[in-house]
């Protein structure tokens, strides 16, 4: 059954159309990639599936429901997001941060619970941050910021996360321990993955469907190894690679030739 679907889905920023005709269901529990050169519409997408930039009427859903009439506090229950960019002016701590998460579930005074606690407790292990609980948001670096929004991701417990290049600003140890992290979520807890990266050799290895966008139309989607191959990244970048067998690991691999 689809989590979320669009049906027919266009945007334009003004004259300019970005995205055009995209119909497309994300099933429960896998792991989708999103790929495609600069400016090709990703981070547009994602933003419409989020509730972010607003789509037309039936075009996006959350299961049978248009996310035009879902409450904003519903959406957040049900999908979180982790942004390309997360602009922090506020003195807020890390912790702070990370319980922002639990706000979907929570009213206006109420105190966060036992249950809020440790959740957030376990995001911030999970992503590694639990030793930056009191510093202030601003004060970390870009890849630590980017492992603390995760962490509220985390613990907003949705069955849906979408993250636009969760793993732009790790250095190579945690890139291999987010992106397991995140293809571990997926397949524990079932959670509907909808990741945008660059990285080809990550979207080969941790995908079970990538969707290749190139100026805004769906240029090819299914199967990793049919999605990415010789042909298509020279059609869709421009470059010339090999797939090769790797040896150890069951996923071909990209090589820039
Ligand atoms: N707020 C905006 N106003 C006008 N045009 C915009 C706006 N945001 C994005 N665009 C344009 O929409 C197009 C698609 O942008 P989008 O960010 O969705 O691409 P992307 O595939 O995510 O790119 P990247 O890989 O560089 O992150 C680009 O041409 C971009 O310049």
């Amino acid at each position: 059954m689809s989590v979320v679907s669009t049906k027919n889905l266009s945007f334009n920023y003004g004259q300019k159309s970005i995205l055009n005709d995209l119909s497309i269901n994300f099933d429960k529990g896998l792991f989708y990639s999103i790929i495609g050169p600069n400016g090709s519409g990703k981070t547009t997408l994602l933003k419409l599936l989020a509730g972010i930039l607003p789509s037309d009427r039936k075009t996006v859903y959350l299961k049978n429901d248009d996310i035009n009439v879902i409450k904003q506090k519903e959406i957040a229950r049900r999908l979180s997001v982790v942004p390309q960019i997360t602009d922090m002016q506020y003195e807020f701590s890390v912790h702070d941060i990370v319980m922002m998460g639990r706000t979907p579930y929570t009213s206006r005074f109420q105190k966060n619970t036992d249950k809020d606690k440790k959740l957030v407790n376990d995001a911030m292990r999970e992503t590694g941050v639990s030793s930056l609980r009191d510093k202030k948001i601003t004060q970390l670096s870009g890849g630590e910021l980017q492992r603390v929004i995760l962490a509220r991701a985390i613990a907003q417990e949705t069955d849906i996360m979408l993250l636009d290049e969760p793993i732009s600003h790790l250095d190579i140890g945690y890139q291999y321990e987010i992106s397991e992290l995140v293809h571990k979520l997926c397949k524990k807890k079932g959670i509907t993955v909808i990741n945008i990266v660059h990285d080809l050799n990550i979207a080969m290895r941790y995908s079970d469907k990538i969707l290749m966008l190139k100026d805004g139309y769906i240029y090819k989607y299914g199967d990793p190894e049919e999605v990415i191959t010789k042909d298509t990244i020279k059609d869709v970048y421009s470059i010339d690679v090999e797939l090769i067998n790797h040896p150890i690991i069951k996923n071909k691999k990209v090589i820039i030739k």
